[in-house]
């Protein structure tokens, strides 16, 4: 079953024509790897499934992004949008509070109170973002004393704290170091069985390692997409063929 269905969608930035009538099926409880060269339109597309895109002026969007067959675009609720569709980001980005806090952020924005179901989903989250064990003896510091790769996780845990179906990455792994790269991308094996994850990615061994379908972008189109194996081991379109075989990028 599809989570998400993007039909013929048209996304302009003023005259820069960014997004040209993308098709894109994306499969519930998969990960989806965007890949390109810079510039192709991987971040665009990823921010039109949270509309994240209508934060910017002068952006016009044709055609429709269908979410368990709704379109988001004719449903005014952009927040509980959000709520199920959430996102991490290239710079982990905690807020300038306690690493309990910024787990529990969502739920008290939500209303949330009780502190048994703060407690209780503070720390699901943070095992789900296998980062419990680091830090279940000093939840009250704060987030901004944890390394690179453990901030990224918390972000993940803060995702995951509301309960999304889906989650957005764009390049969550780009600004750390191995390491902590090969513990995001373990974590991810577990998150799939949960959500719908997309992930942007510039790493074309990431995507090899980490997707079960990818999409290969080039100048705004969506030239291909398909089982990972398939793209990348018997693409159909010389530039695919060319992007992954890395004689450009
Ligand atoms: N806020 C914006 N305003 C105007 N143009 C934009 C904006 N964001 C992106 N663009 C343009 O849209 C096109 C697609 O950009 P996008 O960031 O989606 O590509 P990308 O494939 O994610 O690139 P990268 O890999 O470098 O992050 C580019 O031509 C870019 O310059």
């Amino acid at each position: 079953m599809n989570k998400f269905d993007v039909n013929q969608l048209d996304l302009h930035y003023g005259d820069t024509h960014a997004l040209k009538g993308i098709n894109l099926p994306i499969p519930e409880k998969k990960v989806t790897a965007l890949i390109g060269p810079s510039g192709c339109g991987k971040s665009t597309l990823l921010r039109t499934l949270n509309r994240m895109n209508d934060l910017i002026e002068n952006v016009t969007i044709k055609g429709d992004v269908k979410l368990e067959g709704k379109d988001i675009y004719q449903d005014r609720n952009v927040a509980a949008l959000r709520m199920k569709v959430g996102m991490v980001f290239q710079k982990a980005n905690p807020f300038p509070m306690s690493i309990y806090e910024n787990v529990a952020y969502g739920l008290k924005a939500q209303g949330i109170r009780n502190k048994k179901i703060l407690d209780e989903t503070v720390e699901t989250a943070l095992r789900s973002a296998a980062l419990w064990d680091e830090v279940s003896d000093r939840l009250n510091s704060p987030a901004f004393g944890l390394s690179g790769g453990q901030q990224q996780r918390l972000c993940i845990a803060r995702t995951i704290a509301i309960q999304p179906d889906v989650i957005l990455m764009d390049e969550p792994t780009s600004a750390l170091d191995p390491i902590a790269t090969h513990k995001i991308e373990e974590l991810m094996d577990e998150l799939r069985k949960k959500f719908t994850i997309v992930i942007v990615t510039h790493s074309m061994a990431q995507a090899k390692r980490i997707s079960d379908k990818t999409a290969f972008f080039w100048m705004g189109e969506l030239v291909e997409h398909g089982d990972t194996d398939q793209v990348f081991n018997a693409p159909v379109d010389e530039r695919t063929r060319g992007y992954v075989n890395g004689d450009f990028g």
